[in-house]
C-alpha cells in the first residue's frame, strides 16, 4: 500500500532570503524555482510580494514559469499586502496567499499592542479577505510555539471558519522541544473544531537545533505539511532543512509517510543554492555536508570498504552523490590504504602493504590529508613506483 504523503513547502525563496548575504536577484531566483519544481517540491514560497519591487517581479515570474508546484506568496494581516500578493501571483497555475499574524501574548502585547480578540478579528478579516482573491488560502500563526495552545485552537477555528485551507503553526523563535510541538499539533488536531477541513503545517526554527526533529515530530503527530528550505537557511540560525526531512521520513518506513521529492537531485540543489547564495554548506551538514558520506578512521574504512551499510544508513546516490569517499588521515589503517593505492594503480602484497603502511604513517603525521599525489611519492621512497599497473 503507498504511504501517506506529507507536502514539502519550500521557502529557500522567501525564509531562507531573507538571512543576511542570501539575497537574490530576479533570475538567479528563477533559476531556483525551476530546479525546486523539477525536485518535486509541492509549494514554493517565492517571496513576500509587497516587501519590495524586486521581490514582487520575482513572485511574478516565478509564478509564470513554474509548472507543477503551487506558487505562494506571504504577507501580513493587512489588507495591501494581500492585494499586492493576489497580483503577484495572478499568472499562477496553483497560486496560494500565506496570511497571518503573531498569536503568543509575547507577540500581541509588544509587537501588535492589542488584545487577544483583536488579533482573532484580524486573522479572521485577514484570512476571509485573501479568500476574495484565491481558493488556497494558508493561515500563519506566528509565534505559535509560545502560543498558549487554548487561545492557539480558537484562532485555528475562526480562521478555518473564514476560508483557511492550511494552518501554519510556526515554531518561530526555536524554542519548542520535539514532545512538546508535537503535542502542540495533536492537540489542536483533537480540540480544534472542523480541522478536517484543513492541513496542519509545520515551520519549525533551529535556535535550539531543533527544527528538524520538531518538524518530524510534527508530521507523527497529524501534520502533513512540512515548511522547509534548502541546507536549512532561514532567519537567524536557520529553518527546517528539506534534506534532512526527506531522507528521514525516507529511511524509516515505520513512520509510513512519504514526499513527491526526487531525492536523488538533493545534493545537486543544494549546491546550487550554496553557491548562488554565496552561503557554505557546514561540512558536517547532514545528507549534503562535504563529511555526510566520507570516512576516514581506519575502523570505520575497513567496515565501510567490506560492506557499505556498516557506517552508512543512507546510500549515497539516492541523494545524488557519487559514492562514498575513503579519505587517507593518519587515522587510517591499511585497508583504507591498499583501498585507495589500488585506485590509483598499486595493487599489493601482503608484505608491501606492510612497507607502505609504515612510511605512510610518517607522510600523514605531518599532513590533514594524504592525496592521490603523496601515495605516488611514498611508492617511490619504498621504490615501488614500478608496480604501477596502468
Ligand atoms: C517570522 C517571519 O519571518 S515574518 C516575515 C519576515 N519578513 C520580512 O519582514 C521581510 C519583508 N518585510 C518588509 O519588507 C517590511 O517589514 C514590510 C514592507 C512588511 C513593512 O514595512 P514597514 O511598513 O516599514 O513596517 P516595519 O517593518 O517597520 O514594521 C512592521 C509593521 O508590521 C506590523 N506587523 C508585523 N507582522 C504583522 C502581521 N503578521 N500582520 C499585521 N501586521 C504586522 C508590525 O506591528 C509593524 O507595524 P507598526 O509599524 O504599526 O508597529
Ligand atoms: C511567517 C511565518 C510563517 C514565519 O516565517 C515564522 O513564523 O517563522
Amino acid at each position: 500500500m503507498s504511504k501517506e504523503k506529507v507536502q514539502i513547502f519550500d521557502t529557500t525563496l522567501r525564509d531562507g532570503e531573507q538571512v543576511p548575504g542570501c539575497k537574490l536577484n530576479t533570475d538567479q531566483k528563477l533559476v531556483i524555482a525551476r530546479r525546486l519544481d523539477e525536485l518535486g517540491v509541492d509549494v514554493i514560497e517565492a517571496g513576500f510580494p509587497i516587501s519590495s519591487p524586486g521581490d514582487f517581479t520575482s513572485v511574478v515570474e516565478i509564478a509564470k514559469i513554474v509548472k507543477n508546484a503551487t506558487v505562494c506568496g506571504l504577507t501580513r494581516a493587512v489588507k495591501k499586502d494581500i492585494e499586492v500578493a493576489a497580483e503577484a501571483l495572478q499568472y499562477a497555475r496553483k497560486p496560494r496567499i500565506h496570511t497571518g499574524i503573531g498569536t503568543s501574548d509575547s507577540h500581541i502585547t509588544h509587537k501588535f499592542r492589542a488584545t487577544r480578540e483583536e488579533i482573532v478579528e484580524r486573522a479572521v478579516t485577514a484570512v476571509s479577505y485573501a479568500r476574495t482573491f484565491v481558493d488556497d488560502v494558508e493561515f500563519y500563526a506566528e509565534d505559535a510555539g509560545r502560543t498558549d495552545n487554548e487561545f492557539l485552537a480558537r484562532v485555528c477555528e475562526a480562521v478555518i471558519e473564514a476560508g483557511a485551507t492550511v494552518l501554519n503553526i510556526p515554531d518561530t523563535t526555536g524554542y519548542c522541544l520535539p514532545e512538546e510541538y508535537g503535542a502542540k499539533i495533536k492537540y489542536l488536531r483533537d480540540n480544534v473544531k472542523g480541522i478536517e477541513k484543513a492541513v496542519l503545517s509545520c515551520h519549525c526554527h533551529n535556535d535550539l537545533g531543533l527544527a528538524t526533529a520538531n518538524s518530524i515530530s510534527g508530521v507523527v503527530n497529524g501534520a502533513r505539511q512540512i515548511e522547509c528550505t534548502i541546507n536549512g537557511i532561514g532567519e537567524r540560525a536557520g529553518n527546517t532543512s528539506l534534506e534532512e526531512v526527506v531522507m528521514i521520513l525516507r529511511q524509516h518506513p515505520a513512520l509510513d509517510l512519504d514526499t513527491n521529492i526526487n531525492s536523488r537531485l538533493l545534493y545537486s540543489t543544494s549546491k546550487m543554492v550554496s553557491e548562488s547564495m554565496g552561503m557554505p554548506v557546514q561540512p558536517n551538514k547532514a545528507i549534503v555536508g562535504a563529511n555526510a558520506f566520507a570516512h576516514s578512521s581506519g575502523i570505520h574504512q575497513d567496515g565501510v570498504i567490506k560492506n557499505r551499510e556498516t557506517y552508512e544508513i543512507i546510500d549515497p546516490a539516492d541523494v545524488g552523490v557519487t559514492e562514498s569517499a575513503i579519505v587517507l588521515t593518519a587515522r587510517s589503517g591499511r585497508a583504507a590504504l591498499a583501498y585507495r593505492a589500488k585506485k590509483v594503480g598499486y595493487e599489493l602484497t601482503k608484505l608491501q602493504l606492510d612497507d607502505v603502511y609504515r612510511e605512510f604513517l610518517k607522510f600523514a603525521d605531518v599532513k590533514k590529508e594524504v592525496l592521490d599525489d603523496d601515495i605516488h611519492e611514498i611508492m617511490q621512497v619504498c621504490k615501488l613506483g614500478e608496480i604501477r599497473a596502468v
